[in-house]
């Protein structure tokens, strides 16, 4: 018999697919081309600022908040302003809400503008989300890789690709058991935008 180990290395948890919905050309490309020109030009994007521990450091990307007046966002910490729907943004809500059967009431944009933009591992688990969020995410733009890593089995991890008109919707427990990032690259790249529509409850 093997030496009993605690911590048994050859033990990965599989990825739990079912937290997952994915539609690769959900826009067709002449869609996602118009409305990634649109986006670039129109969005007030900003460069926000994030604590980390005792540290207040620069958001590595740029993002808007677009919302009715029933979602309010407040992004680290700083109410954020809401800009109100654009008829783009409402066609898009409306049409992943009749598509998929979930409901959304504001969508985050982030503006990834080259290799050195990220997000860092984290959840979107806050209670303005609700238990269990859906979350949709349409990806724009250059390709970048979508990692999961489960939030207390680090080697457990899972990537895919999120090429230009891409729909991923994250759902069920996803939040709470596994962390997510776009990583920095060392391979140069143009620009991407991620469009991420929320549920955000009232208080
Ligand atoms: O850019 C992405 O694909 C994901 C962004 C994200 O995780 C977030 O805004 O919470
Ligand atoms: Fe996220």
């Amino acid at each position: 018999m093997g030496q009993l180990s605690l911590f048994d290395a050859e033990e990965f948890y599989e990825f739990p697919k079912d937290l997952l919905e994915y539609r690769e050309n959900f826009l067709s490309s002449k869609e996602a081309d118009e409305l990634k020109d649109i986006l670039l030009k129109t969005a007030p994007w900003e460069q926000r600022t994030q604590k980390m521990y005792d540290k207040t450091v620069v958001t590595p990307r740029l993002t808007a908040w677009y919302g009715g007046n029933d979602s309010s966002y407040d992004l680290d910490g700083n109410v954020s302003g809401t800009n109100p729907w654009t008829p783009e943004l409402y066609a898009l809500k409306e049409r992943i809400e009749k598509e998929f059967g979930y409901k959304f009431n504001g969508v985050l944009l982030n503006l990834y503008r080259d290799n050195n933009d990220s997000v860092a591992w984290h959840r979107d688990k806050e209670s303005r989300y609700g238990k269990c969020p859906v979350i949709a995410s349409i990806s724009l733009g250059q390709t970048r890789n979508f990692d999961f890593r489960k939030k207390d089995h680090h080697q457990s991890k899972y990537s895919l690709p999120l090429p230009h008109g891409s729909l991923l919707i994250m759902k069920g427990d996803l939040q709470e058991n596994w962390e997510h990032r776009i990583a920095k690259s060392i391979i140069a790249m143009k620009e991407r935008i991620n469009l991420t529509f929320r549920l955000i409850l009232n208080r």
